[in-house]
């Protein structure tokens, strides 16, 4: 038989041995292997030494990020692979070291999946719902690069850097990123953040480092209560958000956004949106299962649920823009 036309396991391998990526990838950041390599280590025993790793540890760590294409080699020298060099360098702002240490920390919760498959609830105590959880404090830093291409694309949809006196509302803004980038690039623009007071000074401190905490305000509490205001607002913004509530929920948040904007307001809606029939993108895919372990009621949502939702709280044009991320834009009028 034709080894081509052969069915190979190869795929099923990738997936089974997925946690050793996940693992691989986190140890190299814990060990800061790429930041070493991009300041010129170069040999196993460069790594070695300037990660504090032994030699066995390096060769083997080094020999599985060239496996996993997160490494280059030849003739034994090593450098970045140019994934690696955009987002696993430290100190670069899209670095995702800090989410790939996070995930793998959190990797024990998936072995509650098969329970929490049967039953449709979590296992954790730790879930979104609850007021203030320390867990947000982790996270919220973390995808802080996750959000960059999201709002750089959704700042071109909307000319925002031109766009004059805006006004924002970012309700559970978390690292407050989006002000970070938007007031950044229109110097008349303020945003006020929503989100727990825990988190809100995570936010206050991240947009004072980057030179914009003056236009930016925060009020403290629960976005299901906490009152949006009325006719205030020219941009909207939830962010990773919608994947954590109920339809319901979401219906209700959008309702306050609408009031909360001046006519002619825009709200964007920047999550993980999955295709009509549920056919991808695969990470929205996969995604809805960490919001089985993690919420009562998440999950991801498809374009014709958040078309719904919308004109249900009001908005009449409804928009949906792919980003170079895994998450999608919905911008609504
Ligand atoms: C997944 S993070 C998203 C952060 C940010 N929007 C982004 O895209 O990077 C969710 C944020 O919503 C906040 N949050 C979740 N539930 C909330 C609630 N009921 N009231 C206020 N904030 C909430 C969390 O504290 C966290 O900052």
């Amino acid at each position: 038989m034709d080894a081509a036309a052969q069915p190979s396991p190869e795929k099923i391998m990738q997936i089974t041995t997925g946690g050793w990526a996940a693992g691989l990838l986190a140890t190299g950041a814990i060990h800061s292997v790429f930041t070493h390599l991009d300041n010129g280590a170069a040999t196993v025993e460069d790594v070695a030494t300037q990660a504090g790793l032994a030699p066995r540890g390096a060769r083997a760590l080094l020999d599985g990020l060239v496996g996993l294409g997160l490494v280059e080699v030849q003739d034994g020298r090593y450098r970045n692979s140019p994934d690696a060099a955009a987002f696993l360098v430290e100190g670069k702002p899209s670095c995702l070291g800090a989410f790939a240490k996070l995930q793998f920390l959190d990797m024990p919760r998936w072995s509650h999946l098969p329970e929490v498959a049967r039953t449709g609830v979590p296992v954790a105590e730790d879930t979104a719902d609850v007021s203030e959880n320390a867990f947000w404090e982790e996270l919220v830093p973390a995808i802080a690069p996750l959000a960059v291409p999201s709002a750089l694309t959704a700042a071109r949809e909307l000319d925002l850097a031109t766009a004059g006196a805006v006004s924002i509302l970012d309700v559970g803004g978390g690292s407050g990123i989006f002000s970070v980038i938007w007031l950044g690039m229109n110097p008349q623009a303020r945003s006020t953040q929503i989100d727990w007071a825990n988190v809100n000074r995570i936010a206050s401190a991240f947009t004072a480092e980057h030179g914009v905490g003056d236009r930016f305000r925060t009020v403290d509490g629960d976005f299901h209560t906490v009152d949006f205001g009325s006719g205030e607002y020219d941009i909207g913004l939830y962010s990773h958000l919608a994947h954590q509530e109920t339809p319901d929920d979401n219906v209700a948040v959008f309702r306050k956004f609408r009031r909360a904007l001046r006519p002619g307001g825009t709200l964007v809606v920047n999550d993980f949106v999955v295709d009509n029939g549920r056919t991808g993108p695969p990470f929205p895919l996969i995604f809805a299962s960490m919001m089985l372990l993690q919420t009562r009621h998440g999950s991801t949502w498809t374009q014709d649920d958040y078309r719904t939702w919308l004109q249900a709280a009001g908005f009449t044009d409804v928009t949906f823009h792919a980003t170079p991320s895994p998450a999608g834009l919905v911008l609504a009028r």
